[in-house]
């Protein structure tokens, strides 16, 4: 169970949420509830710290911001991973059973032979002859098991290989913006002091914002709004080199980041 407050906890939380919402004009949705209660539970580092931030820098904190700090920190945990770690336990859980089995098997096998090998006797040819028979019909059962575990196994190595493709997938989704694809600000955090923990000592920023977008939203509507962000966050790619970084770095701001790069190839990028 994700949530183990008690009715007190709970709803202490509740109060907290709803000054929050009232504070920041936010309607009480699911969505923006969701996150406004991880974020009064302090539950989840990552939303806490990137809410904060965006406190602090004085953004608007509105249903778009909540609802893209929902789809990066709340839905992509709740409903990729927890699909994967169903499917993660199912393999898990199989090659548990044909390992358990494989285990059992053999220690009959070793029973029998022991047992059998004690039976054998030079002097009593007819025996000797009844156990070997049976030896090989127990040795021929285990081959077709063992074969059977192989496969069991194979099978597994494949399902893991692809299981590990759709962790890592997900992992880089969580990186991307849901709408325009460019990358968030947590991706320019880690990828920002990666590279000033290298060799790399210049970095140009270009910083991208669309004037008068509240207006726009209010005269086109949101969804036309959305429209122009993620084709103007298409542009904002298409002029970045494989080396630059294009982020989404709030509503309707964008900022290049490219590294080792000359003054005048910056202005270039900025200038298209
Ligand atoms: N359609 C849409 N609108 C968004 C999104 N994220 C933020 N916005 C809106 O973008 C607007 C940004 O408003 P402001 O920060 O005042 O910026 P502005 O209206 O462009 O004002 P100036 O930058 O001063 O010209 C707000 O109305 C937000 O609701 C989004 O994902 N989609």
């Amino acid at each position: 169970m994700k949530y183990q407050d008690t009715m007190e906890q709970a709803d202490q939380k509740l109060q907290k949420a709803l000054g929050f919402l009232k504070q920041f004009r936010l309607p009480a949705s699911p969505v923006n509830y969701s996150v406004v209660y991880e974020y009064v539970s302090n539950s989840n580092a990552e939303l806490c710290s990137e809410l904060d931030a965006d406190i602090k820098a004085g953004r608007t904190i509105d249903s778009f911001l909540i609802e893209s700090l929902y789809n990066r920190h709340i839905l992509v945990a709740d409903t990729s991973q927890g699909a994967l770690v169903k499917d993660i336990n199912a393999v898990v859980n199989a090659t548990n059973r044909h390992a358990s089995k494989a285990q059992k098997d053999t220690s009959n096998y070793i029973t029998m032979l022991d047992e059998g090998l004690l039976l054998l006797d030079k002097s009593d040819i007819q025996t000797s002859q009844q156990v070997i028979e049976r030896l090989l019909n127990v040795t021929s059962s285990m081959k077709s098991a063992q074969k059977v575990l192989v496969n069991a196994l194979k099978q597994a190595q494949k399902r893991t290989e692809q299981l590990q493709q759709r962790i890592d997938e997900v992992e880089e989704s969580r990186k991307l913006d849901q709408l325009t694809g460019l990358f968030d600000r947590n991706v320019m955090n880690t990828t920002v002091d990666m590279w000033l923990q290298s060799d790399i000592n210049k970095i140009a920023a270009i910083a991208i914002n669309l004037d008068h977008f509240k207006q726009f939203n209010d005269n086109y509507g949101v969804t036309v709004g959305n429209v122009i962000l993620s084709k103007v966050a298409q542009k904002v790619k298409s002029y970045v080199s494989a080396s630059g970084l294009p982020i989404r770095t709030g509503g309707e701001e964008f900022l290049i980041l490219i590294p080792e790069t000359s003054k005048q190839a910056a202005k270039e990028v900025a200038e298209k």
